[in-house]
């Protein structure tokens, strides 16, 4: 049930509805003493003894068709075993709503005339009308609603009505489709020829395509090293075997570029975006299931679609922290698509130029395959990479976020016609509102986060609930009132402002979820780039991945260190990705390319190690430290986090499940080491104080059953909730 109890109950199928239940489909039943009717899904129906317990009856059934297969059945019970939720949350999060609630489709009546009465109907007395009403309908190749039945025959219901009552003409009640959506039409690309690593990557895809029990790939392949080329070739050899392929994307990576490379090679994609309407949702759902579809390529949840023959699930940009979900179930598309591969048998394709450590130790440990790609198409270099070390900047008369170096960089690639991409992880104007008087800063009065100012609409806006006010121009505490309030730290739209200053002359556009609010901006935005009409490609991080322009020929990182203080594991992981990334936007034309990257840390390892584009480096600096203080990929996470208006309650709360927690360790002899609990980085977020604790362990059934142990055993306060998240990905 997706509301209300957690286990599985047995219900008996009444004779009638034999055949109409079956696994995979929902039906209604009733649950309780008072025998409320309930939808539940049906996950296995069998003979067996019920011995002397009462079952009930199945009410009725609710799907003509079946929504899951055996093996996707399979897969969302491990989910819910896995993830630490109920079986049937996770049945609503892999069926969409637009396919539970039947979008875009209505009821219809079909009549038809049964065969042993549409044999001797010239025997039959009836009035005229009814017996024309009759032979038209007989005389039907297919079953007809009521008004065409009527429309036809120029007559009323009543002649219908009379005939269904004699029972000479049989009704069924069936769904439709009234939806209809074009497919894409894009011009055909040729299938280019492979150089050696690809086809040697190619050939190794193919053996485990042709294994019994396929291992999942790592394809480890350098940015620019032509991976999309290799998946688009493995996938066609299983389109050739008759089967379908599942490509997944980040989010943001579903730009018309990627429809655009994968539907100039194969007929029939189905593409799957959050900008859907329910309709066609529900339509592409259909299309999928019914085996018409031969690609599927969609972000996170696409690993659900209901592919009927799947022959291989590629997940590209593997390391993207977007695969997670951030709501019951939390699960992460990676590891849910490597159960999905087990149980159907298929491989997976996990591509990246920066592999998460999670996957990249796998790799090490054989239980993955590897395969390199280190070079990029055509030999072209990686594109030289340059620190510009912003500590001894300060001495300079120098001010704002572009470097001495940048901006002569900047200026030597325009004057040579080049293109130019700038990453800053952070939006809006300044990012700090202060005063210098009395040192208040200006925070959001539900989150304690810093308020960001957006000049565009004068308002200072909080990045996490939203909350918005006009900017102040005096220090709003009242008893300072000092008008000299200070506007600092650096957002897009500063610098934006700043490029504009130093660069009038040349073309830019800036790219941010504030600027990118309009479905088709996104398009719109790198069209104008694409074609060059725009030479300054100002972003946060949504333009560091994925795009493939030749004449980018310098990329600046303004401020490396946003990401690298943060109290993450992940932290130097994830730094090291996104500059890898961002560089990888250049150098991928004949014109080579360059990179900057502005930093307080020029010496920190995961930096260093970037500007080297050296995994291998990263990866076994990182690796020790991870091992050490039992992380992932070496032990096995689970993050509490609870909330709740009152903070010592929240607290007190925390404080109860982290001694459970420790009770339930030393019960078991097990071990289960804590971190926490403690005020959570995000102290305050929409009125709620938040608290975490960050369990680790190299046994992850112990984890499991201690926090199920304390949802049994702790009492939860009116109005605080907690949560617990297996193989977190947010900390904060
Ligand atoms: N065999 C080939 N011959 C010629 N050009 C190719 C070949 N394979 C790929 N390319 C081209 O090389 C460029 C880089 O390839 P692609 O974008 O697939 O690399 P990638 O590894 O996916 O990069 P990234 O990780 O940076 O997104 C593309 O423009 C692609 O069309
Ligand atoms: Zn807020």
């Amino acid at each position: 049930m997706s509301t209300g109890p957690e286990q599985t109950f047995d219900y008996l199928v009444p004779d009638e509805l034999v055949g109409e239940i079956l696994p995979g489909r929902r039906v209604y039943v009733p649950l309780g003493r008072s025998n409320r009717r309930v939808m539940a899904y049906c996950v296995a129906v069998e003979r067996k003894e019920h011995g002397r317990r009462k079952l009930k009856f199945v009410l009725s059934a609710l799907d003509q068709q079946t929504l899951l297969s055996s093996q996707m059945l399979k897969m969302t019970q491990w989910m819910a075993e896995y993830y630490l939720a109920s079986w049937g949350q996770v049945l609503d999060a892999v069926i969409p709503a637009a396919v539970r609630g039947n979008a875009g489709t209505r009821e219809v009546t079909l009549l038809s005339v049964p065969q042993e009465v549409a044999m001797r109907i010239a025997n039959i007395k009836l009035p005229e009308k009814q017996h024309q009403v009759l032979a038209t309908l007989a005389a039907s190749s297919k079953p007809m609603t009521p008004g065409d039945l009527a429309d036809k025959c120029r007559c009323t219901q009543a002649p219908i009505s009379g005939l269904r009552k004699k029972k000479l003409i049989t009704s069924e009640v069936r769904r439709v489709s009234h939806a209809h959506f074009d497919d894409i039409d894009i011009e055909r690309e040729p299938v280019k020829t492979l150089n050696e690593i690809q086809a040697s990557a190619l050939k190794t895809i193919l053996a485990q395509v042709n294994a019994p029990q396929p291992k999942p790939i790592l394809l480890h392949g350098v940015t620019g090293s032509g991976k999309t080329e290799v998946y688009i070739q493995a996938i066609q050899h299983v389109i050739d075997q008759g089967k379908q392929a599942i490509v997944l994307v980040p989010e943001i990576s579903l730009t018309p570029q990627t429809k655009q490379r994968f539907a100039s090679r194969f007929d029939r994609i189905a593409v799957l975006h959050s900008h859907m309407s329910d309709v066609e949702r529900h339509w592409q759902w259909k299309r999928i299931a019914s085996g018409i579809v031969n690609v599927v390529v969609g972000a996170r949840s696409a690993v659900f679609a209901p592919t009927p023959q799947l022959g291989m699930i590629i997940l590209d940009e593997e390391h993207d922290s977007s695969f997670k979900q951030d709501s019951v179930p939390r699960y992460h598309a990676r590891e849910v698509a490597a159960k999905r591969a087990e149980y159907e048998r298929i491989p997976l394709i996990l591509g990246t130029a920066t592999p998460s450590l999670e996957t990249f130790y796998r790799a090490q440990q054989g239980e993955y395959e590897l395969i390199s790609m280190p070079h990029r198409i055509g030999n072209r270099p990686l594109p030289a990479v340059r620190t510009v070390d912003m500590r001894y900047d300060k001495t300079t008369s120098f001010r704002g976020a572009i470097s001495r170096q940048l901006y002569h960089s900047m200026k030597r690639t325009l004057e040579q016609d080049g293109q130019i991409i700038l990453l800053l992880n952070r939006r809006g104007h300044s990012t700090h509102i202060q005063c210098p008087a009395c040192g208040h800063l200006v925070e959001c009065p539900h989150c304690e986060i810093p308020l960001t100012h957006h000049i565009t609409d004068g308002s200072t806006v909080c990045h996490y609930c939203d909350y918005r006010s006009s900017a102040p121009r005096v220090c709003p505490v009242p008893t300072c009132r000092y008008t000299g309030i200070r506007f600092s730290g650096i957002g897009t739209q500063k610098l934006e402002q700043e490029v504009k200053s130093k660069f009038g002359s040349y073309p830019i556009i800036r790219m941010d979820s504030d600027t990118m609010k309009k479905p088709g901006s996104h398009e719109a935005a790198l069209e104008r780039f694409r074609n060059r009409e725009v030479k300054i490609l100002v972003g946060t991080q949504m333009i560091a991945k994925g795009l493939d322009f030749p004449n980018v020929t310098l990329v600046g990182v303004i401020n490396a260190d946003t990401a690298l203080h943060f109290p993450d594991v992940r932290a130097g992981e994830r730094t090291f990705q996104l500059i890898t990334q961002v560089a990888g936007r250049t150098g991928r034309g004949d014109l080579g390319g360059e990179v900057l990257v502005q930093t307080l840390s020029p010496d920190h390892p995961a930096i260093e190690a970037a500007t080297r584009h050296d995994y291998a480096l990263f990866a076994e600096r990182e690796l020790p430290f991870r091992r050490d203080f039992q992380m992932t990929p070496f032990a096995h996470m689970v993050r509490i986090i609870a909330r709740g208006p009152s903070q010592p309650a929240v607290e007190l709360f925390m404080q109860q499940i982290s001694e459970e927690l420790a009770r339930f360790s030393q019960e078991q002899g097990g071990e289960i080491s804590q971190q926490g609990p403690a005020p959570a980085p995000i102290e305050k977020l929409r009125g709620n104080y938040r608290y975490h604790l960050l369990l680790h362990s190299f046994d992850r059934l112990l984890m499991r059953a201690a926090v199920l142990r304390c949802r049994e055993k702790v009492a939860v306060p009116d109005e605080v909730l907690w949560i617990a998240d297996v193989d977190p990905i947010d900390m904060m």
